[in-house]
């Protein structure tokens, strides 16, 4: 079987970077530590440990239930662990909520807009709630261009937009703010191919960019020609963990399809 121990791995890598010449090396920018959680009798997450380090994709795969949107939301500090650990650019959730946050961004299976707002509005709103607002309009202008918004989509009102439109959106608001750490849920979820393409080029735009980037998705196929590693989830365990230039996409379904008997 082609799955690896995840525990085993990423104790071995953090061993790697404490120890690479003494140097203390920049923190993994999502990090999870036997992360746990439980909603009563239900244990919805159980140990799930594994890094991203800056300018890497991982793609969470599961079937329904499995506890993908659990660790997304764990890691973003919308919900509180039971036990385990959660940390953006270093900084644990449970006690530096606002750094772990001002280090992350989120975009969610359907992105909540004002649909009365130009995307370009939005975009102005939401880098304003950050409160690192920095760029001006010309600049935000420029930004949605790098997801693929142009002048004239960034002008007219979001009500208007499909739902990648939406999408990009969000990127450019994770964008806007300087983000180290990109969370989506299902972002691929009712996109057409041409516009599933597109967004995932931004996502490795983003990468190149030094930004982290975990995706909770279903779509196998575009996981593993986007991400550098999938995780497989079931039943709240990580149960492999997988570098997608070692393994072909259709041993991939196989090895999917193996984890979920
Ligand atoms: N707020 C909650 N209260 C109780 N149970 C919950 C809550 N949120 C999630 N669960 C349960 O935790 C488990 C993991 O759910 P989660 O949403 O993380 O799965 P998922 O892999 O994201 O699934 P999907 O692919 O359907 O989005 C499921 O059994 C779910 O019913």
């Amino acid at each position: 079987m082609a799955h690896v121990d995840s525990t085993r791995s990423e104790k071995d890598s953090r061993g790697k970077r404490e120890k690479n010449g003494g140097a203390e090396l920049t923190p993994p920018a999502i990090a999870a530590e036997r992360l746990s959680k439980r909603f009563g009798e239900l244990v919805a997450l159980d140990g799930v440990s594994f890094e991203v380090p800056r300018g890497q994709i991982l793609a969470l795969l599961g079937a329904n239930g499995a506890g993908k949107s659990t660790t997304v939301h764990l890691l973003l500090g919308l919900l509180a662990a039971s036990s385990g650990s959660a940390a953006i650019d270093g900084r644990d959730v449970r006690t530096d909520l606002e750094g772990a946050r001002r280090a992350a961004a989120y975009v969610p299976d359907r992105l909540s807009l004002y649909p009365h707002l130009s995307g370009l509005e939005n975009l102005e709103y939401f880098h304003r709630a950050t409160g690192h607002g920095a760029l001006g309009t010309s600049e935000l202008l420029d930004v949605l261009q790098r997801v693929g918004l142009g002048a004239a989509e960034a002008h007219r009102r979001t009500g208007t937009y499909s739902k990648g439109m939406c999408q990009k959106v969000g990127l450019a608001i994770a964008l806007a703010k300087g983000a180290r750490a990109l969370l989506l849920d299902e972002p691929l979820s009712g996109l057409d191919p041409k516009a599933a393409n597109e967004f995932c080029a931004v996502l490795r735009d983003f990468a190149a960019k030094g930004i982290a980037v975990l995706m909770a998705t279903h779509d196998l196929f575009r996981a593993h020609d986007l991400a550098h590693d999938i995780g497989i989830m079931r039943g709240g365990r990580l149960v492999s963990k997988l570098r997608a230039r070692d393994v072909a996409a259709d041993r991939l379904e196989a090895i999917y399809l193996e984890q979920m008997q």
